[in-house]
């Protein structure tokens, strides 16, 4: 794939570019597949092959910093802290890896900027004076808009999140909605994250919704079919998987490999807004979903109260409505810390347990937790194998049995592994 941004140094996020798209799957397969075997050695592992998407246009989320003037605003990435493009704004509102509806609406909202007088956050110079650098305040710095976050649903809607150093400007942008949302009528949900401190850190806790519409419905369908798949609720602060086209297989890839093992008990540890819970449900299954976020909880819960109360004539991932009521009697998320729940949950350990942590893994304390509980098989989701691996080599006991690569990030060294342990 070609990109101007790249070859000009301008942007450096898609390292492989230069390596063809079917060498890139094949490394990425070998070196996941390298990383299993050193963490457990011996390991039968049945791998299936790797599941792959459109090589470009396939990111659901922009995260655009917004530099520039408020008449001329920028929106893209900050340049590298070396070289030619250093503190500079680079647009990269023609990033091939955003879909043509994400970039459509990057005019519009750039428009709004101006309109509502969003003047871009000033990252390199405090206003006033050497005395302030010395003692960096956030009233030291100018502007107040920092980012602008994009989500584009599977049926073409968008949630738009200002990303503000303060509520001043809320009112102003409040005054110019309707021009936003009659220049872009597929937008459901627009807020403001307010994040006052002048870190490298995206957003803040304090978040506004300025529309009626609090979620955006994003449909998870493996089959592309317009009634296959479910449709999780998503809020403005809760995680999604970049790559929904992926993203689907990933859950019909863990809704099989559960069937296969019919517990009838699962925990779907760092659950989000329910993805793996809702795609494991079945009738006389208990689910349990944990998750640090309340927000990402509450749209857990909207799921799962809609799949109770299909109409009578719905079908939603080729269940029909009788199903789901059944499926979902015994499904409960709650927010808390996942190794807290495990450790001190009290209840019964589950027959199975789904984890699908940050990069970061799930650590040495609930692999040790694991590894020593009642739990039979572990479905892992991990979107870094180095810490996968780690992760596997404390739970000696589960031993991986199957395993697939899914490539949720291409033109990157990034991949999405799915892998079954089972106690030996
Ligand atoms: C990779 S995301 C996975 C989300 C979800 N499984 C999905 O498919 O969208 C990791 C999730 O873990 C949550 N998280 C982070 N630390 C956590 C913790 N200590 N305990 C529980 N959840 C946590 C994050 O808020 C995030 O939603």
């Amino acid at each position: 794939m070609q990109c101007p941004h790249f070859d000009a140094g301008r942007c450096h996020s898609c390292t492989l570019l230069a390596t063809p798209y079917p060498t890139q799957v094949a490394e990425r397969a070998e070196h996941v597949a390298a990383l299993l075997d050193s963490a457990v050695p011996g390991a039968a592992v049945d791998w299936l092959p790797p599941v792959t998407g459109p090589e470009s246009g396939f990111r659901n989320k922009a995260k655009m910093v917004v530099t520039g003037t408020v008449d001329e605003p920028v929106l893209g990435i900050l340049g590298s802290a070396t070289g030619p493009f250093a503190g500079q704004g680079v647009d990269l509102t023609d990033c091939g890896l955003y879909p043509p509806a994400l970039q459509d609406s990057f005019p519009a909202l750039a428009e709004l900027i101006t309109r509502a007088r969003l003047q871009p956050y000033d990252t390199t110079s405090p206003s006033r004076g050497p005395r302030r650098r010395e003692s960096p305040r956030e009233s030291a710095w100018r502007g107040e808009l920092k980012h602008v976050l994009v989500t584009l649903s599977p049926d073409g809607e968008l949630m738009v999140r200002f990303v503000l150093r303060s509520q001043e400007p809320v009112a102003r942008l409040r005054k110019h909605l309707p021009s936003l949302l009659a220049a872009l009528p597929r937008v459901a949900v627009v807020s403001v994250n307010v994040q006052p401190v002048h870190a490298a850190v995206l957003e803040g806790d304090l978040e506004i919704v300025l529309t009626e519409r609090s979620t955006l419905p994003m449909r998870v369908a493996a089959g592309g079919g317009a009634d296959d798949g479910i449709t999780l609720h998503l809020r403005p602060q809760s995680f999604f998987q970049t790559n929904t086209a992926v993203a689907a297989a990933l859950y019909a890839q863990a809704r099989r490999w559960v069937d296969e093992v019919a517990p009838a008990s699962l925990w779907d540890l760092y659950c989000g807004v329910g993805g793996f819970a809702l795609h494991c449900a079945a009738p006389g299954r208990s689910v349990t979903g944990i998750e640090l976020s309340a927000e990402a909880i509450a749209s857990a819960v909207t799921t799962r109260d809609e799949l109770a109360h299909l109409p009578a004539s719905a079908v939603v991932a080729t269940h029909d409505a009788a199903w789901w009521a059944a499926a979902t009697r015994d499904v409960r998320f709650a927010a808390g810390d996942a190794t807290a729940f495990a450790r001190d949950g009290g209840p019964q350990a589950p027959e199975l347990v789904v984890v699908n942590p940050p990069r970061r893994g799930i650590g040495p304390e609930l692999a040790a937790w694991l590894e020593s509980s009642d739990v039979r098989h572990v479905l892992y989701s991990s979107c870094n194998a180095t810490t996968l691996a780690a992760d596997l080599a404390h739970m000696p006991s589960l031993r991986p049995r199957r395993a697939r690569l899914l490539d949720m990030f291409p033109q990157t060294g990034h991949y999405e592994a799915l892998v079954l342990l089972a106690r030996a």
